[in-house]
């Protein structure tokens, strides 16, 4: 007798976006997720983001601790894909630990979950689904990533203000300035979320804890627009680019 086809896996995709810091580099005002950006919350930008793909059916919103109820009202009010859910859970106080209540809330048959900052709010669907093609074709973590324009040295920090020994100068070509959404088969991102022990400085993406688990990471090309909104200067170059994208949509 022929043995019985292993049932497929599922592979529902879902996108968990970590949107509950203050965002202090960016200046004193409302948590950094939630301000304007072309009269527009940067988080509903991130959610579209993540929505535009046709890989996504589920995005998880991780809200600052006390502005889950405010997300909620949010995504309510603006228009969004129909074919996909979202949730919206409360963040904690650092972004790993966001993350980790974001993948909490996935239901079982997720299968490839993508980690997107709700700071990155303009990055295209086409970086999005490269991610995705990724991981479903077999790479458990994948990170986009674009060459570096500056020359990086490792230092010596010291304080504010003070010179700082310069220690080594890393061969540039083998470096890579790493965007997101990253991408991961669920249950190595979840393990790595259980397991790996993060001191310091903390892992300071999700796909440094996979390379803590041993597992392979591997990057595809970013794109410039997929910056990561940090200081006051980023949101004038938010504005820009989108203002270019609405000018050539012709509204
Ligand atoms: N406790 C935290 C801290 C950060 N993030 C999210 O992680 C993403 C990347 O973080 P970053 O750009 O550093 O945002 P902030 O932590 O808000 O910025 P800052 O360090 O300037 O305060 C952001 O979408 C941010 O909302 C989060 O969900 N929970
Ligand atoms: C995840 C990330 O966007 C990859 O570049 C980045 O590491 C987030 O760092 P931050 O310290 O939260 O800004």
């Amino acid at each position: 007798m022929s043995p019985t086809p292993a049932e497929p896996r599922p592979t529902r995709t879902a996108a968990v976006i970590p949107a509950a810091g203050r965002g202090v580099r960016l200046g004193p005002g409302t948590p950094k997720a939630l301000r304007a950006l072309g009269g527009t919350p940067m988080l509903i930008h991130a959610v579209r983001a993540m929505a535009a793909s046709r890989a996504v059916s589920l995005v998880v919103v991780v809200a600052p601790p006390d502005g889950a109820p405010e997300v909620k009202n949010l995504i309510a009010d603006h228009s969004l894909p129909e074919r996909t859910d979202y949730l919206v859970v409360p963040g904690g106080a650092t972004r790993q630990e966001s993350v980790s209540l974001g993948l909490d809330a996935l239901p079982e048959d997720v299968s490839v979950v993508l980690v997107h900052d709700a700071a990155r709010p303009l990055v295209p669907v086409d970086t999005v689904d490269a991610v995705v093609e990724a991981v479903r074709e077999g790479a458990v973590a994948v990170v986009p990533a674009l060459p570096l324009a500056d020359t990086v040295k490792e230092v010596e920090p010291g304080a504010p203000g003070e010179p700082e020994p310069v220690l080594s100068t890393p061969v540039r070509a083998r470096l890579r300035a790493v965007q997101t959404p990253q991408g991961f088969d669920r249950d190595t991102l979840v393990r790595a979320h259980r397991t790996v022990a993060v001191d310091g400085e903390g892992a300071t993406d999700d796909a440094g804890m996979v390379e803590r688990l041993g597992a392979p990471v591997v990057v595809v090309p970013g794109h410039e627009e997929a910056f990561k909104v940090t200081r006051p200067l980023d949101l004038v170059l938010a504005e820009a680019v989108l203002a270019r994208r609405r000018a050539n949509d012709g509204f």
